[in-house]
């Protein structure tokens, strides 16, 4: 198939995970989840891609640690040529901004940014959405997510997704990302080591806290925050329990651990509560994102 020289710039947000219950552990390994992802634009990564006659993928970012051969968008590339034989030659500039190891989903959403484009460019060697989806939780658990632009409840390892409305009207969200960087296998096994036998514990589901009183509230009763992860990732990084308390000292009506962390997100009824919060956590150097819904 000839493809015409083509000069692309994608833009590759980030996830949060509002809602994530570790909910058992399969033969292989992996974790049963029950997550609520929610996508936010910022922050973003920025792939730029050049397509051409020839094949074969070649990456160039700052950090040259990420520029080989595991680097997710790799992983993509060589995923879909071998299922499709579609494989042009791919010149990619990344730009990081989704920080490493943050629960943000960072390599998987890069990953999924490439695989929407090359099956845009493949014709008649596309694959239909059911087969991109397989192949996409082949390279990352949080890459099927990724391929469409919508809150989503997941189940399985991650991949089984039912978009979702998010009733969050009026909330502002204020994601901290402390420069922390924790691995998402450490974060899986450290999990089963405070789990043995793969029993998830008691869901320590919170609820969101009315501006006067703790608990369930309207509109909000229905709507939880919890992460399995919390346990074991604030008992090895005791810093990040105390970003959550005091995202709840700042006004956050509930505050979670995202994915295996390191990044946390606290949900304020008042902007400007949001606002003063972010404006503090920038002074200790911590970057903070707020997103209104
Ligand atoms: C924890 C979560 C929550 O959304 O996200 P992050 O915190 O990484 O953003 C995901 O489950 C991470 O998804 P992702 O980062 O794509 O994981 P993968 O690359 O597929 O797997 C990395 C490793 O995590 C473990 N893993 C991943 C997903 C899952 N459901 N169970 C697992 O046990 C496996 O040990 C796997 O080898
Ligand atoms: N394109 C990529 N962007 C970020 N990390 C990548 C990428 N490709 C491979 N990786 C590796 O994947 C690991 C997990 O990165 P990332 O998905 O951003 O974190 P998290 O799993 O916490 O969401 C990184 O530590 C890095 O070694």
């Amino acid at each position: 198939m000839n493809i015409d020289r083509e000069h692309i710039t994608l833009t590759a947000g980030c996830k949060v995970n509002l809602y994530l219950d570790i909910t058992g552990v399969r033969e292989n390994g992996y974790h049963d989840l029950l997550t609520l992802f929610v996508p936010l634009p910022e922050p973003a990564d920025t792939l730029t891609v050049d397509l051409g006659p020839g094949t074969g993928i070649r990456i160039d970012c700052g950090n040259q640690a990420l520029c080989g051969e595991d680097n997710t968008i790799a992983r993509a590339y060589r995923a879909f040529a071998q299922a499709t034989g579609f494989a042009p030659a791919a010149a990619v500039h990344l730009e990081k901004r989704i920080p490493t190891g943050a629960g943000l989903g960072g390599g998987s959403s890069d990953a999924a940014c490439l695989l929407r484009l090359l099956n845009d460019r493949a014709g008649n060697m596309a694959l239909d959405a059911q087969k991109l989806n397989a192949l996409a939780a082949g390279i990352g658990a949080d890459v099927p997510f990724f391929l469409q632009d919508s809150p989503a409840w997941a189940t399985g390892i991650g991949e089984r997704l039912t978009p979702t409305a998010l009733d969050l009207k009026g909330f502002t969200l204020l994601l901290l990302c402390p420069r922390v960087h924790v691995s998402t296998v450490w974060a899986y096994r450290a999990w089963d080591a405070a789990h043995p036998g793969g029993r998830p514990g008691e869901k320590g589901a919170e609820y969101l806290t009315c501006g006067t009183s703790a608990g369930k509230c309207f509109p909000c009763s229905h709507f939880l925050l919890h992460n399995s992860f919390e346990g074991v990732v604030f008992g090895s990084f005791p810093e990040l329990r105390i970003f959550k308390e005091r995202l709840l000292r700042n006004g956050a009506a509930g505050a979670v651990l995202s994915g295996s962390g390191a990044s946390l997100c606290g949900l304020f009824r008042q902007h400007t509560d949001a606002a003063h919060a972010a404006d503090e956590f920038r002074r200790d150097n911590i970057p903070a994102f707020i997103h209104s819904f």
